[in-house]
């Protein structure tokens, strides 16, 4: 039967110095990605070695993902979070071997910097709580002053593996050190994702579970890699799967593409649903649970009746 091994697979397109007339005009309307290569991102592509950043901020504390597993898993969360000091983090995410760990000698890392809020309730503001560093790159000025939202460092060993998840900002990802491999998917697949919250459920991407995601077969990968230097738009709600295929170095600036309205006030990661969609999904969950008092046949019945309505109205857009 013609099952499908090999993944249908778009190549994200590499465009070279995109002014920004040109993404205002031809990138950002269409709501798809792209690599933009040969911008100038600053001095930190030359400057930021391990040694350097030690120097410069080796003594800031930062909490990261530690885990035996290069594929990340958050919903099954086969990770630990621990804090160490931004030098032991450089030092262990580029070796591949530990003399000091906290599971396993080859235990890869992985950073997603947070704000100065010990709770985590900070918005992630790179040039602000990176200050010694924070003249080595250059933002990309595509977007208006005003749009801007957070900038967020991220530091991964090399092999490890970003579970699939949504953002709801547009975001431009800078790949300071170290290859990439990208995978994203288009927002239209989101029903062949099986998703829980803004994560997929779908850890191996390159050799899913068929028999318990088949819908996963009709996904359409888009795929590309990026090399020190390169910058990737990334639109608000296309999926992401990300491996480091070296020790990597990245920044990544998320930007409101919408009205302030439709954001949550109180979203540090850029990753909760806009305040509509939101509220959709609550009374959706209301709904669902509505259902349960029913005998089985009759919840069928009205899953079903949902659905059908979910449907017309999706097909009414
Ligand atoms: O490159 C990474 O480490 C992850 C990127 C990502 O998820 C993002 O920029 O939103
Ligand atoms: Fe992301």
């Amino acid at each position: 039967m013609g099952k499908k091994n090999m993944k249908d697979k778009i190549k994200i397109p590499r465009c070279d110095g995109i002014s920004d007339e040109e993404f205002r005009e031809s990138i950002l309307p269409k709501r798809e990605p792209v690599i933009i290569t040969g911008l100038d991102i600053g001095l930190c592509k030359s400057l930021w070695t391990v040694d350097y950043l030690s120097n410069k901020i080796g003594d800031k504390q930062v909490k990261v993902h530690v885990s035996k597993d290069k594929q990340m898993d958050f919903i099954k969360k086969n990770f630990i979070y621990k804090t160490i000091s931004f030098r032991s983090l450089i030092k262990r995410a580029s070796e591949r071997e530990h003399e000091e760990f906290f599971l396993d000698k080859n235990e890869v890392y992985y950073l997603r910097a947070l704000g100065d809020d010990p709770r985590g309730r900070d918005v992630s503001d790179f040039k602000k709580h990176y200050s010694g560093i924070s003249d080595d790159i250059i933002f990309p000025a595509y977007f208006e002053p005003s749009q801007y939202f957070s900038s967020v460092f991220r530091i991964g060993s090399s092999g490890c593996q970003l579970w699939t998840h949504y953002d709801i900002m547009d975001n431009m990802l800078i790949q300071v050190k170290g290859r990439k491999r990208v995978v994203l998917f288009n927002p239209q697949d989101t029903q062949n994702l099986y998703l829980n919250g803004d994560k997929s459920e779908i850890i191996d991407i390159d050799n899913p579970d068929y028999e318990k995601f088949p819908k996963f077969k009709n996904v359409m990968f888009y795929e590309g890699f990026l090399e020190p230097g390169d910058v990737i738009f990334i639109p608000a709600l296309w999926m992401h799967n990300v491996i480091s295929l070296d020790f990597g170095i990245a920044v990544n600036v998320f930007w409101k593409n919408l009205d302030n309205s439709f954001y949550n006030q109180k979203d540090p990661y850029g990753n909760r649903d806009l305040v509509p969609a939101e509220k959709a999904l609550q009374s959706l969950e209301t709904a669902l649970k509505s259902l349960k008092e029913l005998p089985k046949d009759y919840s069928d019945f009205y899953h079903r009746r949902i659905l059908s309505r979910v449907e017309r109205s999706l097909n009414e857009l």
